[in-house]
């Protein structure tokens, strides 16, 4: 007899790894990929645990998911998260071309207990994201020809390339 798992019984399953994580040096949260066909690959943060600031538990999930399945298109799958995503999070699902992203808890939820995340959101939405970290185009070389346009110029002349 096959069972179903509802979307709530992976949402579930997000929050008990989280959890889970807490007691394993990771942060309180976690992932799981599904797939349009059912495969599910999960994902704990592991930012302090591993010295790596992008191993939000959503990344490592995608990264998971994409590893196991040899690609990187995840077009078709689902992201269940114990948080809502943050926006390196939602970039890396977009990136991936996840279908839908469900989350449990939300980015106030994080701040609540000292969690950046949607101070990163204002970042986005402010007009005064200078004060946080400010981001310039520096003009390099002819400006007739930028240097900057060399690597899209080379990219667009190869046949070989892989359209991501
Ligand atoms: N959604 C989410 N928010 C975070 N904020 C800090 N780490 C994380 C994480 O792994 N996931």
């Amino acid at each position: 007899m096959s069972t179903t798992v509802t979307a709530e019984q992976f949402l579930a399953t997000s929050i008990e790894l989280a959890t889970a994580n807490v007691l394993n040096s990771g942060g309180p949260f976690g992932a799981v990929i599904v797939t349009a066909d059912g495969r599910a690959f999960e994902g704990v943060n592991r930012v302090t645990a591993s010295n790596d600031p992008t191993a939000h538990a959503e990344v490592t999930a995608i990264r998971n998911a994409c590893r196991e399945l040899g690609t990187f298109d995840l077009s078709g799958a689902t992201l269940f998260t114990s948080c809502e995503p943050c926006p390196m999070c939602l970039a890396s699902a977009l990136w991936a071309r996840v279908d839908r992203v469900f989350f449990a808890a939300d980015r106030h939820d994080a701040a609540s207990v000292g969690f950046d995340d949607a101070v990163f959101y204002e970042y986005f939405e402010n007009d005064n994201r200078d004060a946080l970290m400010p981001v310039a185009k520096l003009e390099l070389g002819d400006p007739q020809a930028p240097e900057a346009l060399q690597p899209f110029n080379t990219w667009n002349t190869l046949d070989s390339r892989i359209d991501y």
